[in-house]
This record gives structure tokens, C-alpha cells and sequence, in this order.
């Protein structure tokens, strides 16, 4: 695929369905990823994959979370939560693992988690598969911080869903550089 195609045309894809990518592409995702831009050399940057019935244990934080925030919800948003994980066959976590008190800004570390999320959709779309970039309610949740193992000044940046695309890409809205650009000539 030509690279400013890529560029140009990539688009999310929600909905996501078996097989999985193949191990050949999660390590060219992966790759991809660990080539993002990295201020020191720091690698901020760690991943969890769920797949197969994995992908249960991500839905049963996210229900833990929703349950903590309303202990009286009801059963059936409890199991919307439990499935989201289920939308694709693959999820990715992506977390931004932070050397606190370092020259490198914090917010630094996490933009270059945020780049590698980033090379991973491009990776993805490269080898005509579908994913999405997601947060949801549930990324920046004590519950499922704690379940993931992240420390005080890491941050989940999402989860990429992964997959094959069951329907064709949609007509974007078109953008134009002049509306975001400003040019400082003189
Ligand atoms: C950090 C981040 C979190 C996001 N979280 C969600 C989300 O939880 N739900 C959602 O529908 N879209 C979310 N999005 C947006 C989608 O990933 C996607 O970019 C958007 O639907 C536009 O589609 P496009 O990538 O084809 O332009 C998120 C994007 C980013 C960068």
C-alpha cells in the first residue's frame, strides 16, 4: 500500500468480527508500534493483549467498574459491560508506563504511548484489517487501573480493537489544512 494513501485514507472500523489477525500481523503491529517517536529512549509503553475467552476477563473489570460507580445497576448494563470486549476479537490495552520525576515530561511519555496506539491503527489498516481506538467509560477507572497493574503516574491510553472489518468504509467529512493551520511567514 502506498504510504500517503495509508495516510490519507485510514478510517476506524467498530465493527469488528473473527479471525484474528494472524500472529505474522500482531508482530508488525507490535513493531510498528515500538517504533513511535520516544523522547530518551524511555519505551513508555507496555501492552495487554485479550483474546478468546481473555477477553472475559477485561468485560469482568469493566463490569467491576460500573458496578462500583452504581451498586444498583441493573443486570442488563452490567452485561453490556461485561461484553464490550466481545466486539472484537482482539483488544490491545495500551498503557503509558510513566518514569515519574524523570527530564522527560510525564505528558511526554504518555503523548509517545499515544504514538504507538497510533502506528498500531496504521499497522493494522496496512494489512487490510480493521481496528478502533477506544477509551470508553472504563480506561481512566481505579478499578481497572488497579486490575492492570498500572502504577501512580501511568496512564491506560486505550484499547485498540483489532479484527476483520464487516462493513466497507464510510464517506469521511472532508478536512481542510487551511482551517487548523496558521502561517507565520514574516
Ligand atoms: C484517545 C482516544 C480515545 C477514543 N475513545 C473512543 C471511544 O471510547 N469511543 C468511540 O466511539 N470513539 C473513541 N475514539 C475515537 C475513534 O477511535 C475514532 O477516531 C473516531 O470514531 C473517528 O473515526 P476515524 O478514526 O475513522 O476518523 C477515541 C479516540 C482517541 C484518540
Amino acid at each position: 500500500m502506498d504510504a500517503m494513501a495509508l495516510l490519507l485514507d485510514r478510517q476506524s472500523h467498530g465493527r469488528l468480527e473473527a479471525p484474528a489477525p494472524t500472529a505474522e500481523q500482531m508482530e508488525l503491529i507490535y513493531r510498528a508500534a515500538l517504533r513511535a517517536p520516544d523522547h530518551g529512549e524511555l519505551r513508555p509503553w507496555r501492552f495487554i493483549e485479550y483474546t478468546g475467552t481473555g477477553r472475559e476477563t477485561l468485560g469482568s473489570m469493566f463490569a467491576r467498574a460500573e458496578q462500583e460507580d452504581n451498586p444498583d445497576i441493573s443486570d442488563r448494563t452490567l452485561e453490556k459491560a461485561r461484553s464490550k470486549p466481545l466486539r472484537a476479537p482482539v483488544v490491545i490495552a495500551i498503557v503509558a508506563s510513566v518514569t515519574p520525576n524523570h527530564k522527560v515530561p510525564r505528558i511526554e511519555q504518555v503523548i509517545s504511548a499515544g504514538c504507538a496506539a497510533h502506528a498500531m491503527l496504521y499497522a493494522a489498516h496496512a494489512q487490510g484489517l480493521g481496528a478502533m481506538w477506544r477509551t470508553g467509560g472504563f480506561a481512566h477507572h481505579s478499578c481497572v487501573r488497579q486490575a492492570m497493574g498500572l502504577e501512580k503516574d501511568d496512564e491506560l491510553v486505550g484499547f485498540l480493537y483489532l479484527g476483520h472489518c464487516t462493513q466497507g468504509d464510510r464517506t469521511l467529512k472532508p478536512l481542510e489544512p487551511d482551517d487548523f493551520v496558521e502561517r507565520i511567514q514574516a
